[in-house]
């Protein structure tokens, strides 16, 4: 904070300010206690596909660790925690039979959260589906709508009252760009035709959670949606083009459907062959009225036109001068503040939103020195990107909360645990957290509400 900025980043009363994590990211003992394997368990163990062979086996122990990560949250004045369950542990084969440890995990958790007056967000699913369910087809059987919609129906029965804000699924895009195109993360398959499909489970699948939570679930629910801005390299046309099947296969691919509109036209021009029409019902079903949407966001791209470019024939151009993360991801706060004004208009401005993950990749070190972990990169990001959110709120936009990606240092997914997004340090040798100078910020900004910033 600078004399002339004092106050001026106050953010509304009500703002919540929390943090983020994923269960397979940071819980370990993934088939403890009765626990069934999820495709992550599978993924992880299988050569080649993770960096340095890390696994989620015991990531940040948080299964065992959790009442001391209830504590952090407290010394981080976080008023909110973004969490995710596990489906394989709660429910070992993803139907049928409950596994009571499982469940008790998260019922403590919950419980130890409201104890401490910290709000739960809970994700119903955050990329680690049973592993017996992939068996079946996965995201690929269309019967996995219902699956979803019981698993959800379990959570929603046992936590109401005690959850009020639910999201259905952590980022389409990524579970099938990821999982089933370029086979980057779980299951690891490489289809145009089966994205296609799995895609369109996803998001029956939500619809159908949505549907069952307005039968017996109490609260609000909404999904998350990751959006990179799509910027044009050039005025060319073909850059304008390559700009538009961009946007339309990361951003539009799932929003679109979701806010009634259908899929992009552009997905018939990147998929070709691949694409391929759905009856209407599935729509009725996608585009479920919900009560909020959560952002995920990091990062820009600024598309080309490339033809050998598969499947949107564009490739980001690196923007040289501006800063990059650990992930190769540009630093670019107004282009937080563009995506939010952006979903306001695509949502029709009446869904309230939430900023559900911004964060940063930097090299920290791997233990603290003297007590402290200075990492005065991410405390730039946070800072900056915070005021980009205040930009945003000043233009009109309704964002309801922000939840700092990631709590504490974690599996970042095929990359291991060599990235690290964490406000709070993760030693991977003997599981010390300590608070890093970003985490002490965020603190002060919670605190003063924006205030300090
Ligand atoms: C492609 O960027 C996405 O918005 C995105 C970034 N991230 C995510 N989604 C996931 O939700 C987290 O599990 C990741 O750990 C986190 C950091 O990579």
């Amino acid at each position: 904070m600078t004399t002339e900025t004092a106050g001026k980043y106050l953010f509304p009363e009500g703002f919540l300010w929390g943090a983020a994590t994923a269960a397979y990211q940071i819980e370990g003992s993934s088939m403890a206690d009765g626990a069934g394997a999820s495709i992550w368990d599978r993924f992880s163990h299988t050569p080649g596909n993770m960096k340095d062979g890390d696994t989620g086996d015991v990531a940040c122990d948080h299964y065992k660790r959790w009442r001391e990560d209830i504590q952090l949250m407290k010394r981080l004045n976080l008023q909110a925690y973004r969490f995710s369950v596990s489906w394989s542990r709660v429910m070992p084969e993803g139907r049928g039979a409950i596994n009571p440890k499982g469940i008790d995990f998260y019922d403590r958790l919950v419980d130890g959260l409201l104890e401490q007056g910290i709000e739960p967000l809970c994700t119903l699913y955050h990329w680690d589906l049973p592993a017996a369910l992939d068996d079946r087809g996965g995201w690929l059987n269309p019967d996995i709508a219902d699956w979803f919609a019981d698993y959800g129906q379990v959570l929603f029965e046992k936590f109401k009252g005690r959850v009020k804000t639910w999201g259905t699924i952590n980022e389409p895009w990524v579970i099938v760009d990821g999982g089933y195109l370029h086979g980057a993360l779980a299951p690891g398959h490489r289809s145009a035709f089966e994205a296609m499909i799995a895609g369109h489970n996803v998001l029956r699948a939500h619809g159908a959670a949505v549907k069952r939570f307005r039968q017996v679930g109490e609260g609000k629910i909404g999904i998350v949606l990751n959006i990179e801005p799509k910027y044009p390299a050039s005025d060319k046309p073909e850059d304008e083009a390559a700009r538009r099947r961009a946007e339309a296969q990361m951003n539009r691919w799932f929003l679109d459907p979701l806010m009634g509109r259908g899929y992009p036209e552009e997905l018939k021009d990147v998929y070709g062959e691949a694409y391929r029409e759905f009856p209407q019902e599935d729509f009725d079903l996608i585009a479920q009225p919900t009560d909020w949407m959560g952002l995920n966001w990091y990062t820009r791209a600024v598309p080309e036109n490339a033809p050998d470019a598969w499947p949107t024939r564009s490739r980001p151009v690196k923007q040289v001068q501006h800063a990059h993360t650990e992930t190769g991801w540009e630093v670019n706060p107004p282009a937080l503040t563009d995506t939010l004004v952006w979903l306001h208009e695509q949502t029709g401005g009446k869904l309230p939103l939430m900023v559900t993950e911004n964060g940063s990749a930097w090299y920290d070190p791997p233990h603290a020195i003297d007590g402290r972990i200075h990492d005065p990169m991410r405390v730039e990001y946070l800072k900056n990107h915070l005021k980009a959110l205040h930009d945003a709120i000043g233009k009109g936009v309704d964002v309801r909360g922000y939840m700092a990606w990631s709590l504490l240092d974690n599996l970042e997914w095929s990359l291991g645990y060599s990235k690290r997004f964490g406000i709070t340090h993760v030693n991977f040798q003997t599981q010390e957290r300590t608070i890093k100078d970003s985490g002490l910020l965020y603190a002060e900004v919670i605190k003063t509400h924006g205030g300090v910033l």
